[in-house]
């Protein structure tokens, strides 16, 4: 066994730091009095081409706990519109970007901090991160992971010994500093502070380097203003593609300010999220978010609005009609992956048009109408699904207690005769295929808050970490 730090012995590419000081502050990271690693996300290690047997818990207390090794660390800068008003006073308050490796699968990951200690941009706050924020954050991660939607992930959680006061938690509370994997700390913030400050020249070379490393296959294309209108075009889709994602796993990420759009389309930053308990489009996560600005049903309007403010500080560069005209296939790019992503999850990859849309429109009034659980249905679903259903529509969802009244008997007799006409048309493979599909796209453990709650209760009375550890190998499915 040798001691070298994995960590240390990959190859950090300079990707932002090239780019130089009108985009970041070099900043230090905090000591803290201790280092208890609570979460390795020994999945992603591969990724990284490290093997975990030769990864130890001290190698990633060294580097992602005590922060020796790899400089600098780099406070990004961004500004953003939060709950609608421009807050210029932004940028990495309580993390840095730690470092930049090019993953086995070519891809460019960040390693990004949070709860690293005070930045320029903390604006007298701690620079802190909770642990109960740590946890939870780890956990929203893996979930959507394992939940197919394209997100950040945390590489690591390390208890860090303090004590803080929040508002929104029982305090003194334990703190911790966590490190994320994700593919870009570029966010639509980042943009909007270079426009602010009128830097036409750094929002040109910004699109330039996010062409380069996250939408190179642009570079085919050899005029610039075309990567540009291209890469709008693209985002677009990105972006509605994420919305439909999180809104077919019945997430709701709570604060989709401009300052938490990745310029990727990633989903990342889990603070106040929840998962829905029932489908309700008007359902608000963050106690804070008065107005239901960022419900579970507006988010794809959001994502969308974002992406059309985005054009102001684009717009000194990329002609503002092209990218109207990317714009204008967001609903289009949203229902096609949204409708798609929800017959998945009722077993089905390919579905005739008409009756796929009546499909989506039936159960989403049945999710509604009935409120039984939105992921108790899908792996009710899941367990219940039998290939006989395609010739016995009686059998189709026989045990159901989700149905009360008159009229919902009447709603699911519904949905259960259009399920079953849809059957119709599979082969015997084909339906074999569906338990398969249903078992995917359908995880048995859903996060809601209780869930999330039970754990921490755990930790916080206890210091008990086994029901996060697994809870955590049930979001990876690992047995
Ligand atoms: N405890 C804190 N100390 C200093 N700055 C903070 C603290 N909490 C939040 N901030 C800053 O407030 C802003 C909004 O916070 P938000 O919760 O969206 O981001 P974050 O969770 O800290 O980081 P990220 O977006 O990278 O996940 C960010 O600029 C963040 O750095
Ligand atoms: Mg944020």
């Amino acid at each position: 066994m040798t001691n070298i730090n994995m960590f240390l012995s990959l190859e950090y590419e300079r990707a932002l730091e090239s780019l130089g000081y009108d985009y970041f502050d070099e900043v230090a990271a905090a000591e803290f009095p201790c280092h208890h690693l609570r979460f390795r996300n020994d999945q992603l290690l591969p990724i990284l081409g490290l093997d975990p047997q030769r990864v130890t818990d001290a190698d990633f207390i060294q580097v992602f706990g005590k922060f020796v090794g790899i400089r600098p660390f780099l406070a990004l800068r961004y500004h953003g519109y939060q709950f609608g008003e421009y807050n210029s006073r932004l940028g990495d308050g309580r993390g840095f970007l730690f470092g930049q490796v090019r993953g086995t699968d070519g891809e460019l990951y960040d390693f990004g901090t949070k709860g690293s200690g005070t930045t320029p941009y903390s604006r007298g706050a701690d620079g802190r991160l909770t642990l109960k924020g740590g946890v939870r954050e780890v956990l929203a991660a893996e979930a959507l992971h394992g939940l197919g939607v394209r997100t950040s992930r945390c590489l690591s959680l390390i208890e860090t010994g303090e004590h803080l006061w929040r508002g929104d938690e029982p305090s003194p509370t334990r703190s911790s500093v966590m490190v994320r994997m994700s593919r870009s700390h570029i966010r639509f913030g980042t943009f909007e502070r270079l426009r602010y400050f009128k830097r036409r020249d750094l929002i040109k070379t910004l699109l330039d380097h996010v062409i380069d490393y996250y939408y190179p296959h642009l570079l085919q294309q050899q005029d610039r203003v075309e990567q540009y209108r291209q890469f709008y075009a693209e985002l677009v889709k990105r972006v509605a593609e994420l919305a439909a994602q999180w809104m077919a796993a019945g997430f709701c990420h709570a604060v989709l300010n401009t300052d938490n759009m990745s310029i990727t389309g990633e989903s990342f930053d889990y603070g106040p999220y929840a998962f829905i308990p029932t489908y309700n489009p008007v359902f608000t996560a963050a106690y804070f978010d008065y107005y239901g600005r960022y419900c579970y049903g507006n988010q794809p309007s959001i994502c969308r609005l974002n992406l059309e403010m985005l054009q102001q500080p684009l717009g000194m560069v990329i002609p503002v009609a092209d990218m109207e005209a990317g714009l204008a296939a967001y609903e289009e790019h949203y229902y096609q992956a949204y409708r798609q992503l929800m017959l998945n999850k009722l077993g089905f990859e390919q579905v005739n048009e008409s009756q796929g849309n009546e499909l989506l429109s039936r159960t989403i009034e049945l999710l509604k109408e009935t409120q039984v659980g939105y992921h108790a249905f899908f792996t009710e679903l899941t367990q219940q699904f039998h290939p006989s259903w395609r010739d016995d529509v009686s059998q189709i969802f026989e045990q159901v207690s989700f149905c009360q009244s008159a009229e919902q008997q009447v709603l699911l007799a519904t949905w259960r005769e259009l399920y079953h006409h849809i059957l119709q048309d599979l082969s015997t493979d084909e339906l074999a295929k569906m338990a398969e599909r249903l078992e995917e796209k359908n995880p048995k453990t859903a996060l809601l808050r209780p869930v999330i709650e039970e754990v921490w209760a755990a930790i916080d009375r206890d210091d008990n970490w086994q029901p996060f550890d697994e809870l955590v190998r049930r979001l990876q499915r690992k047995k």
